[in-house]
């Protein structure tokens, strides 16, 4: 398949193990291509009626799926791993047409998409609860059991990565989800749907509604809805949050990051301005936890800036199904002015641009009207500047110098969220000293925004809580139910 030639003739909707047309409607949406700027899909938004046959449909399926044994589910989810990796190509290349990161790059999301449904089907049958003995012969046990009906919210830059770290796990415990994605990124999540149910998956095990805030309301809000799983902006977590309190139901949120990335002066250079590429510029910039505020310590400043700027300017822009391209076009028209607005914004602050931040428009004359700019690298920032304080969501590294740990430690944390944090040293004692400062969930020593699914993710403050991956994650999708057997009478007070 090339760039300009996909179009989606199905349904995008996926309920009872099948793509159908949704029930009803709560309006029309467009899904774009983004490096062309061609439309690939206009579907309907799910309404109320639609959304309660999707829960319909995953109750009937949790019925089925909560009594098999961990070992039966984990098979189901061992072979729609096997299909995802079979097909990962193709899943690919949907995922770069529509989100727009290079296919050098997708390539790596559903690896670590097929490794997390993997991960999870290992540990499904290792899920067990405890016996405790009590006196007189009597004892308790425990059991690990599943919520219910989970929903998965997404997000628009890792739309088959989401969608796999939520429904894995959920799955793995026994759980049916319905997964929303965002209506910008709308296709990859069927492939996924239809991967369930050829790998065996009872139907309504897994259901896809489509849609924007409406019809993610009404699935926060269905009282059959056990649990909210919740990928996005920080301002939507808050109101998925009030939703959830209403209907006292737990919910798992992963939101923006302002991450630092600390590189002190005795680090490995060449590994460090790796690092600080990896943590900027991965699908153009657009991704949670960006180390955006780069701090450098002062006596090497100069020579890892020019570093830094040197290795940006040769990022390959361009059409990102091509192989050697390495940056993609950024996901919509509105969010690449908005990005853009951010870096004039800096400059009229103070910031120096010392590459890139403007509009890039490649030659090939198919992709004139796509979303692309050149990634930019920032110098002379303060850390009140807005470019240094927001979250940008786009190609744009702003660089920070400082003199001591202890300083760069308390302007590191100097920030409501906490999704993730960097440090590049060579010195052992220093890298974990610090680590242990960084008010953040994902700490990175000498590398960043790599993804073993065998750890968990997640962030401190606002950028959320409960975590994606690892072990731990399994308590964020069931819940312990306690049972007291008496062996003798009952010593009645009465
Ligand atoms: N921490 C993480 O793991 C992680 C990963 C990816 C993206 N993000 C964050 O996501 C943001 C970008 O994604 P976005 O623009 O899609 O975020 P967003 O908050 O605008 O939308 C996320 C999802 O929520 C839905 N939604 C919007 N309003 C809703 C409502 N009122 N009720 C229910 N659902 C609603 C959207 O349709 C979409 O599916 C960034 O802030 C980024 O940092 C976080
Ligand atoms: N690969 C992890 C990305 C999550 C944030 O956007």
């Amino acid at each position: 398949m090339s760039t300009g030639t996909f179009v989606v003739s199905q349904p995008l909707n996926y309920r009872g193990g099948a793509r159908v047309d949704p029930a009803d409607a709560s309006g029309i949406e467009k899904a774009f291509e983004p490096a062309t700027g061609r439309v690939i899909a206009t579907f309907t938004c799910s309404g109320e009626k639609e959304v309660n046959l999707a829960v319909q449909d995953a109750k009937a399926a949790f019925k089925i799926w909560s009594k098999k044994s961990g070992m039966e589910r984990g098979r189901i989810l061992l072979e729609a791993a096997r299909i995802i990796r079979e097909r990962k190509d193709e899943i690919a290349t949907v995922e770069t047409i529509n989100n727009g990161k290079s296919i050098f790059e997708a390539l790596w999301d559903i690896d670590t998409s097929w490794q997390c449904l993997e991960y999870y089907a290992g540990l499904a049958a290792s899920m067990a609860g405890e016996h405790i003995q009590l006196p007189g012969g009597s004892f308790g046990y425990t059991r690990r059991e599943p919520l219910g009906v989970c929903v998965g919210i997404g997000a628009w830059n890792y739309p088959f990565q989401i969608a796999c770290w939520k429904s894995a796990p959920a799955l793995a415990c026994g759980n049916a989800m319905i997964f929303k994605p965002s209506p910008f990124t709308p296709v990859s999540v069927l492939l996924l749907a239809e991967i369930y149910t050829e790998a065996g998956a009872p139907p309504g095990l897994f259901n896809v509604v489509q849609g924007g805030a409406t019809t993610g309301q009404l699935l926060c809000q269905h009282r059959d809805v056990a649990k909210v799983s919740f990928t996005g902006s920080v301002p939507t977590g808050s109101k998925i949050m009030e939703m959830s309190a209403k209907g006292i139901k737990p919910v798992t949120l992963e939101l923006g990051g302002k991450s630092p990335l600390i590189i002190f002066s005795d680090c490995d250079m060449e590994n460090a301005v790796k690092g600080a590429l990896m943590a900027n510029f991965l699908t153009q910039g657009e991704v949670c936890c960006n180390g955006t505020r780069v701090f450098v310590q002062k006596d090497i400043l100069d020579k890892f800036t020019e570093e830094v700027v040197k290795q940006t300017q040769r990022i390959k822009i361009g059409d990102p199904l091509l192989e050697d391209t390495r940056m993609g076009p950024l996901i919509n028209r509105p969010h690449l002015e908005r990005v853009l607005g951010f870096v004039k914004v800096a400059k009229e602050q103070g910031a120096k641009v010392l590459c890139g931040g403007d509009l890039y428009v490649p030659e090939d004359p198919k992709l004139k009207e796509g979303y692309y700019m050149r990634p930019c690298v920032l110098t002379n920032c303060r850390d009140d500047m807005t470019c240094v304080k927001e979250e940008i969501f786009g190609p744009v590294m702003s660089i920070l110098s400082f003199d001591t740990e202890a300083e760069v430690l308390e302007r590191a944390n100097d920030t409501t969220f906490g999704l993730a944090a960097g440090v590049f040293t060579r010195d052992i004692q220093r890298a974990h000293r610090v680590v242990a400062e960084l008010q953040a969930g994902m700490c990175f020593i000498n590398n960043y925004n790599v993804s073993p699914v065998e750890l968990p993710f997640g962030g401190y403050k606002k950028s959320g809580f409960g975590r994606e991956n690892g072990r731990v994650t399994i308590e964020y999708y069931s819940q312990l139910k306690t049972v007291c057997v008496e062996m003798g009478d009952v010593e009645s007070a009465f």
